[in-house]
């Protein structure tokens, strides 16, 4: 159909301003799109940093690292739950499921616990430790040497957390504080486990647990993220912690998405 003169005129008064705004709204969103990516892609490259140095130190280097800055601490946790949002499963809720279907009175010391949710999501005691406490229930410190007591604990949790090069000495540490039968629960990335893909032999891995004064009660394979392995304490003491041959664990770093 043709314009008429004067519908020709009203678009071309108030059109051109409506197109210039409707340019200029689609620039300021493109370029916050644009800000947001780099943003992310910014704080997608910390996460990335601060994990690739929490696997290759050691937990007290990891401690000062973060006593240096907390700031990092937080940069990590939130790339780690943006990381975590692509896992169809989380291992932190298999091992709350395992806890609810036991009883309540059970004490537990989560070693390495982030944001604390294990605590938050079961009726148990639950003595959390991570390197920096950003809420009160949890308790800072490197968890080579946390301030329990000998024998009180009844499940030793390692979620994800195996990180620094000196993790035998984690695993030493949850040996001391457990209860003779207590359990050891450990989720662990599965690359970091998988022969195949340049991981360590998990069959060294549980024997050297199992020399530490643990025997194995499962071994879990089946999720494509990780592995569960789980321990309990021997009743009597049996290992001398030296000669014990532990694998290396390599990093586990993630990555750019
Ligand atoms: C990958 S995150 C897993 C967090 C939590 N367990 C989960 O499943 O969501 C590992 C956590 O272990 C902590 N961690 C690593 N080495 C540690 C150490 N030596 N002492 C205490 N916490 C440690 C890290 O700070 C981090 O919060």
């Amino acid at each position: 159909m043709k314009e008429t003169r004067s519908r020709k005129r009203k678009r071309e008064k108030h059109g051109k301003p409506q197109n210039m705004a409707s340019a200029s709204s689609k620039i300021t969103k493109s370029s916050s799109n644009f800000l947001d990516k780099m943003r992310a892609r910014l704080s997608g490259g910390h996460f990335r940093m601060i994990n690739e140095k929490l696997y290759t130190c050691t937990g007290d280097e990891a401690l000062d690292y973060f006593k240096e800055d907390p700031s990092l601490f937080d940069m990590y946790h939130t790339g780690y739950q943006e990381q975590m949002s692509h896992w169809p499963e989380q291992p932190v809720n298999i091992i709350t499921q395992w806890l609810k279907a036991r009883s309540s009175s059970l004490v537990v010391a989560d070693f390495g616990c982030g944001d604390a949710r294990l605590a938050k999501n079961v009726k148990n005691k639950v003595f959390s430790f991570d390197l920096v406490s950003n809420d009160p229930s949890v308790i800072a410190c490197d968890m080579s040497n946390t301030p329990l007591d000998a024998s009180s604990i009844d499940v030793a949790v390692f979620c994800l957390s195996l990180m620094g090069t000196n993790f035998p000495s984690y695993l030493e540490e949850a040996h001391r504080v457990l209860k003779p039968s207590g359990w050891l629960l450990i989720a662990e990335v599965k690359s970091r486990l998988d022969p195949n893909t340049g991981g360590a032999d998990p069959k060294m891995f549980s024997k050297a647990i199992s020399d530490l004064g643990f025997t194995s009660t499962l071994k879990d394979f089946s999720n494509k993220m990780f592995v569960l392995l789980y321990f309990q304490k021997k009743e009597k003491e049996t290992s001398t912690r030296k000669g014990i041959e532990w694998p290396e664990l390599k990093p586990c770093l993630y990555k750019r998405r």
